[in-house]
């Protein structure tokens, strides 16, 4: 295991569209999405729109028919394995659903390259109906946050993945997201942290404003090939930094343990 966590945003971080909206355009169900748009919160209106498939008498395998042909870059699952390989712990942060999110992932062949998945509920009930239910339970208390939807703080996500992690490991985190419930997370992070934010996209345009505000180094990325080039270099360089201070904290150590080879009969240099 390295001392990196590599963050992911869902839709349009991992896969290259918005899975509620492929899912609804794809069955056929826009016009009714768009129409009932204006009257709820988007959370709640996935949920409806689970429920009219279903009444339509869509199959939950139609569904993962559907969600099997989701639009991603070639150079994703590739870059999501390499990390994975060189030790890192993956997780993702999403406003889609834990349904969409592990169907697709499976189908990948890359969910086991995530330790956890932080989402919006979503399980097919007894009457083979997918529901769907907000990550905090706003009707229960609002989770506070001015610059979040409702049921998701994707900050607040954040910190309690920072609190559950060792201080002792020192861990650094990298965190890729587009949308503007990505900014929030990317405010968090301390300077030995890395955002990268899809360039042009909502969140992009958000850090802009004012960069001075996140205090994790900066890196943008336009596609699926970007993101791969950008995140091995990344880690590479965490990788570089890690070992030198490994290497340092080492010689710092024979220099405090010295009286030790004091008390040796024949001192002898242990680096050349
Ligand atoms: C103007 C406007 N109205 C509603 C939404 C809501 N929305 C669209 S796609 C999506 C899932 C994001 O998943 P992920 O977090 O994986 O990117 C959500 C919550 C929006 N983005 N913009
Ligand atoms: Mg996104």
């Amino acid at each position: 295991m390295s001392n990196i966590v590599i963050v992911f945003d869902f839709d349009k971080t991992i896969i290259d569209c918005d899975s509620d909206n492929w899912v609804v355009d794809e069955l056929g169900f826009t016009d009714l999405f768009n129409h009932l748009l204006p009257t709820m919160p988007w959370n709640s209106l996935m949920d409806r729109m689970m429920m009219e498939l279903h009444s339509h008498g869509i199959t939950i395998q139609a569904i993962e028919n559907v969600l099997h042909r989701i639009p991603i870059h070639p150079r994703i699952i590739p870059a999501i394995k390499s990390a994975h390989a060189l030790g890192c712990d993956l997780r993702v942060v999403s406003d889609a659903n834990a349904f969409f999110i592990e169907t697709i992932l499976k189908h990948l062949g890359i969910r086991e390259c995530f330790t956890e998945i932080n989402t919006n509920p979503g399980y097919v009930n007894q009457k083979g109906r997918l529901t769907i239910l907000p990550y905090h339970d706003f009707n229960k208390a609002s989770h506070g946050c001015p610059l979040c939807p409702p049921n998701m703080c994707k900050g607040l996500i954040i910190d309690r993945i920072q609190n559950t992690i060792s201080e002792v490991d020192n861990k650094r985190f990298i965190y890729l997201g587009d949308g503007a419930g990505d900014y929030c997370p990317s405010l968090r992070f301390r300077d030995m942290d890395f955002v990268m934010p899809r360039k042009n996209f909502p969140v992009w345009d958000l850090i802009c404003k004012d960069p001075s505000l996140v205090k994790a180094e900066i890196h943008a990325w336009t596609d699926g090939q970007e993101l791969e080039q950008v995140l091995m270099k990344l880690i590479n360089k965490i990788m570089i930094e890690e070992n030198a201070k490994f290497i340092s904290s080492d010689c710092k150590l024979q220099t405090l343990s010295t009286p030790v080879f004091e008390t040796l009969p024949k001192p002898v240099s242990v680096r050349q």
